[in-house]
C-alpha cells in the first residue's frame, strides 16, 4: 500500500508453507529489496491457508537424501533468512492465522510483534525428534520469553496452544482469527509511526549480541548441519517423522 508504506507478504506455498529452499530463496530477496526501498516503512507477513496453517516448519524433503552441496545451499538459505529477519530494519508483525511449528515458531519470534489465531499450535517441539534445535533458534526463543520459560519448552520440545503461548509471552495477542489481520496491522501502523533511525537503533542494540554470536558461529554450525544430516541416526529419525506427518509416502 503506497500511502500507508505497509507491504503485506502472504506466504503460499502448498500444501502448508514449510520452508523450502524455494520460499526462502524468494522470500529472503524479497526482504532485501524491501530493506533497500524508502517508500516501504513495515512489513506485515501472513498465511494464504487462514485459519489452518501459518509455517509448518523446515521443509522435511530438503534436509533428507540430499547432496552436501545441496544441504549445505539450504541450511544456508535457513541461516540467511533467520538472519535477515532478525536483523531487519524496519518494523515486521507477524499475523499468524494457523499452525507455526518448529522452524515457523522460530521465524515469527524474529518478528517485532505476534498476532496469532486462537486454538493453534507453536512452539519448537525438536527435542521430541531426539534432535537439537539450531542454536539460533534457541536464541531467539530465549530471548523472546527468557531462560527459564526457554528451558521448560526446549527440554521437552513442548508444543503451545496460541493460549498457553500467550502466557509464556511466546506471542503477542491471542485473538479470533477474524481479528487477526486487523490487530496485526493496527500494532505495524503504530510501529511505523515511530521514529524510524531511533526504531532501527533501538532494535538493533537489543538484538546486537545475538546477531553477533549468529555471525560468528553460523559457519560452524553449517558443517554440523550437514555432517549430522548424513548420519544414519538423523536419516531414521526423519524416516520416523515422515511417517507420522504424511504415512510414510516417500
Ligand atoms: C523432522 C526431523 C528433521 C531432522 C532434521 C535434522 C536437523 C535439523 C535440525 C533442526 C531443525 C529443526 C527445525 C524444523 O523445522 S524441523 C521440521 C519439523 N516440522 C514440524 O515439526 C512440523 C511438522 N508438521 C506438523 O506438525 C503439522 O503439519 C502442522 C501441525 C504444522 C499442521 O498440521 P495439519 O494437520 O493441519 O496438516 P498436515 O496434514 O500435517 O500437513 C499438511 C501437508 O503438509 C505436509 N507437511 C507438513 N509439515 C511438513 C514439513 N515440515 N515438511 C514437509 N512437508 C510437510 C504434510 O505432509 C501434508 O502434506 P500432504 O500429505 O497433504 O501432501
Amino acid at each position: 500500500d503506497e500511502t500507508s508504506g505497509i507491504t503485506t507478504i502472504t506466504l503460499s506455498s502448498a500444501p502448508a508453507n514449510t520452508l523450502s529452499l524455494e520460499l526462502l530463496t524468494n522470500l529472503i530477496e524479497k526482504l532485501r529489496d524491501i530493506e533497500k526501498d524508502d517508500s516501504v516503512k513495515g512489513v506485515l507477513v501472513t498465511s494464504k491457508y487462514n485459519g489452518e496453517t501459518f509455517i509448518s516448519g523446515l521443509n522435511s524433503y530438503d534436509m533428507h537424501n540430499q547432496t552436501d552441496e545441496r544441504l549445505a545451499k539450504y541450511w544456508t538459505a535457513v541461516q540467511d533468512i533467520h538472519f535477515t529477519m532478525y536483523s531487519f530494519g524496519k518494523p515486521i508483525v507477524a499475523a499468524i492465522n494457523g499452525d507455526a511449528v518448529a522452524g515457523g515458531c522460530a521465524f515469527v519470534l524474529t518478528c517485532d510483534y505476534r498476532v496469532m489465531m486462537k486454538g493453534k499450535r507453536t512452539g519448537l517441539p525438536e527435542a521430541q525428534f531426539g534432535i537439537v534445535a539450531p542454536f539460533f533458534y534457541i536464541d531467539v526463543m530465549k530471548s523472546v520469553i527468557g531462560n527459564r520459560q526457554c528451558e521448560l519448552a526446549l527440554l521437552e520440545g513442548k508444543i503451545f496452544s496460541t493460549e498457553e503461548a500467550a502466557k509464556v509471552g511466546l506471542v503477542d495477542e491471542a485473538v479470533d482469527l477474524n481479528l487477526v489481520l486487523p490487530n496485526a496491522m493496527k500494532k505495524l501502523q503504530h510501529l511505523v509511526k515511530i521514529p524510524q533511525p531511533a526504531f532501527k537503533l533501538t532494535k538493533q542494540t537489543l538484538r546486537q549480541a545475538d546477531i553477533e554470536k549468529f555471525i560468528a558461529n553460523r559457519d560452524q554450525n553449517l558443517k554440523t548441519y550437514i555432517q549430522d544430516l548424513t548420519k544414519h541416526s538423523v536419516y531414521v529419525i526423519i524416516r520416523i517423522f515422515f511417517y507420522i506427518v504424511q504415512g510414510f509416502q516417500n
